[in-house]
């Protein structure tokens, strides 16, 4: 493995809780610091639940289109559900990102005040009926939604330590959470070198992009093909599939929080293995009404860089943003674009 890619970190600590976590905290703090990116392996996931999850999601991509655009997360309001490989018109300039989507979050009733009250992200799911196994599916995801949040939580106890914070400091933020699974699979595309060489992303699975929350955990084959941008040495690197492992990274809102010490990294998809891909990012953003401001301990002289703003305005504003069509460029046109 490269020696630049993230590191690949054991959160076996966190769970003895003995004096090994110190280390790990450590481990954490520094991929924050140089990377904003690490591979966690022996963490509570179980792979026989892993496996499940992309059988599943496997299944729902291999209906066809007609029946998948039922579920079209374009309708219903509350962006669940499915989203099509872009359309060719979609940009001028490419082809636009090659890969399919699904969304799916807590299931929420639409009596819930958060649902009431339009709060970024919250709502009821879809759930394809026409999957070869409809109850199975849902338990499947449902329950491994459940489990992801854990983990987050975990995670976020681990990232408070690292920045001098008590365990629970963000307790109020992970409570009630925007939390977003995105199946993804991305059909095997022709490498196109000099696609890649001019830097468009005609030859993209997914384009450059960071992703707008606080930490997102990522479950991919083993295909391979998500890149990070690594700052020190200039260079995409591999993020190389380790079986079982969650790639972790660093949102946008992490950066507001620590006054830009922990980075928010670029990251991007090229699937020329010659097989399909199948990922399953999970979206933690936390509290639609909580506010994100600098933390304690992250002021510079200069005092913060960013000024406060909630959950849901970051989240909404963000997204209107990337997806927006107001000033007539169309998501792929941007940077930053559709992490969650
Ligand atoms: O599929 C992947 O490996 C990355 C997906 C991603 O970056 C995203 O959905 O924001
Ligand atoms: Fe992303």
């Amino acid at each position: 493995m490269n020696p630049n890619e993230p590191p690949i970190i054991d959160f076996a600590p966190f769970y003895a809780n003995d004096s090994t976590k110190e280390d790990l905290i450590h481990q954490i703090r520094r991929a924050c610091e140089q990377f904003g990116f690490f591979q966690l392996i022996n963490h509570a996931i179980p792979t026989e639940q892993q496996t499940a999850v992309l059988q599943h999601s496997s299944e729902f991509f291999n209906l066809p289109l007609e029946t998948k655009e039922k579920y079209n997360q374009a309708t219903g309001g509350f962006n669940r559900g499915y989203e099509r490989l872009r359309p060719q018109n979609f940009e001028k300039r490419t082809k636009g990102d090659l890969k399919e989507g699904f969304y799916l979050g807590q299931d929420l009733p639409l009596d819930d005040a958060y649902v009431v009250q339009r709060r970024f992200g919250q709502g009821p799911n879809k759930y394809p009926s026409e999957v070869p196994d409809p109850k199975g599916f849902r338990r499947v995801m449902d329950e491994y939604h459940d489990a992801m949040i854990e983990l987050a939580v975990a995670i976020m106890q681990v990232i408070a330590h690292t920045l001098g914070l008590n365990e629970d400091f963000f307790g109020d933020f992970c409570d009630h959470p925007v939390s977003i699974l995105r199946l993804l699979h991305y059909p095997s595309q022709e490498a196109d070198a000099s696609d890649l060489e001019r830097g468009t992303k005609a030859g993209l699975g997914i384009g450059a992009h960071t992703d707008f929350g606080a930490i997102t955990m990522l479950l991919q084959d083993d295909t391979g093909g998500l890149q990070v941008w690594n700052n020190l040495s200039s260079e995409w690197v591999d993020v190389t599939p380790v079986p079982g492992a969650y790639v972790v990274n660093l949102g946008n809102m992490m950066m507001r929080w620590t006054n830009n010490r922990y980075l928010s990294n670029l990251h991007r998809v090229i699937n020329t293995s010659g097989k399909e891909r199948y990922s399953i990012p999970f979206f933690f953003s936390g509290n639609p009404n909580h506010t994100i401001r600098c933390l304690p301990g992250c002021e510079d002289e200069e005092s913060a860089r960013y000024p406060p703003i909630t959950v849901h305005e970051w989240m909404a504003g963000r997204y209107a943003d990337t997806y927006g069509t107001s000033d007539g460029k169309a998501i792929g046109d941007m940077r930053q674009e559709p992490g969650l």
